[in-house]
């Protein structure tokens, strides 16, 4: 479990975070989405007691991660993956960390061939690793104590794409096994591929959060009548939103049942009303974020 309550940071003058708050709960993945610099890894190095927040606090397992005893046995953390000395063996960190944490020397095998690690490339310096390769050998550092808990920032950076499939099954294995989850990725094709849960952050700020079902719920239904111009006039008498779709229907701002119900009541004749599915997911998160990059390159 991580719980995050009215997290604020400021950096002088400037709000990195600004009053940010969710949850992570056992037995599920929560994608942590966001454009560059919206706030992601500040969060994170909060929750792992690395920066100290300006208000608001972070618990993992129910304490602050710096009061947990033994946390490397019980939170798995992949913050920077080019963090590992270059001049150690991708081995010798593993056994280096499982002699400090204690774990069976027998898991350091174990973990390098769930990764994908094989000998060659485990006998080789980390100076000389993709980033990929080190994405790979920092989740398996991550799961080396057995912890129930992985905290991971932008995993799947340097991954090809059979890399990315092989990690999403590790973290819903994971996941399916009783863990707790929290990744975070600036690609919204990355994580709602694993996620069960999404928390959109933007400019410092949560801008939405909850399951997928929920958030395109939320980005609206597409609404198709035989009259488009009753159709509008009963949504609006009803007070709800509505914008011309790409293809013909209008694309309504409400849940379906209230959507339906506002036409019924104007005697108007539906010939279409569904969710507005994923490229409404798309839209939303672009909604919500453009313009909250603050290097420009934006969200893909
Ligand atoms: N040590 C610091 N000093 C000053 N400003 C900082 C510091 N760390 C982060 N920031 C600022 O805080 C904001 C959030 O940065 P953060 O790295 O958390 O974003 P992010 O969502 O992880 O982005 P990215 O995907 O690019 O890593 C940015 O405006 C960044 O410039």
């Amino acid at each position: 479990m991580i719980n995050v309550e009215n997290l604020t940071k400021r950096y002088g003058k400037h709000t990195a975070l600004d009053d940010v708050s969710f949850e992570c709960r056992p037995g599920t993945v929560t994608g942590f989405l966001g454009p560059n610099g919206a706030g992601k890894s500040t969060t994170m190095r909060i929750i792992c007691g690395l920066t100290p927040p300006t208000g608001g606090r972070a618990t993992v397992l129910g304490s602050p991660y710096r009061r947990l005893g033994n946390p490397g046995a019980r939170v798995g953390v992949l913050l920077d993956a080019s963090a590992q000395h270059g001049g150690r063996t991708g081995r010798e960190v593993l056994r280096l960390s499982a002699r400090i944490l204690g774990a069976d020397p027998g898991r350091v095998e174990e973990l390098l061939g769930q990764v994908g690690l094989g000998d060659a490339a485990a006998n080789r310096r980390i100076g000389g690793y993709s980033l990929g390769m080190r994405q790979r050998l920092g989740l398996a550092h991550a799961l080396l104590g057995d912890p129930s808990v992985l905290i991971l920032d932008e995993p799947a950076n340097g991954l090809d794409p059979e890399g990315i499939h092989w990690m999403r099954h590790l973290l819903r294995r994971f996941a399916e096994a009783g863990g707790t989850v929290l990744l975070s990725s600036h690609l919204l094709r990355e994580v709602e591929a694993v996620a069960d849960r999404l928390v959109l952050i933007g400019s410092g700020r949560v801008v939405a959060q909850g399951t997928l079902d929920e958030l395109v719920a939320s980005s609206g239904v597409r609404v198709r009548a035989t009259d488009t111009l009753a159709l509008r006039a009963a949504l609006t008498a009803a007070g709800i939103d509505a914008e011309t779709g790409a293809n013909g229907p209008l694309l309504a701002h409400a849940e379906a049942e209230r959507v339906g119900r506002a036409a019924a009541a104007a005697g108007v004749a539906l010939v279409e009303l569904r969710p507005a599915d994923d490229g409404g997911l798309e839209q939303l998160f672009l909604s919500l974020t453009t313009g909250t990059t603050d290097d420009g390159k934006g969200v893909r």
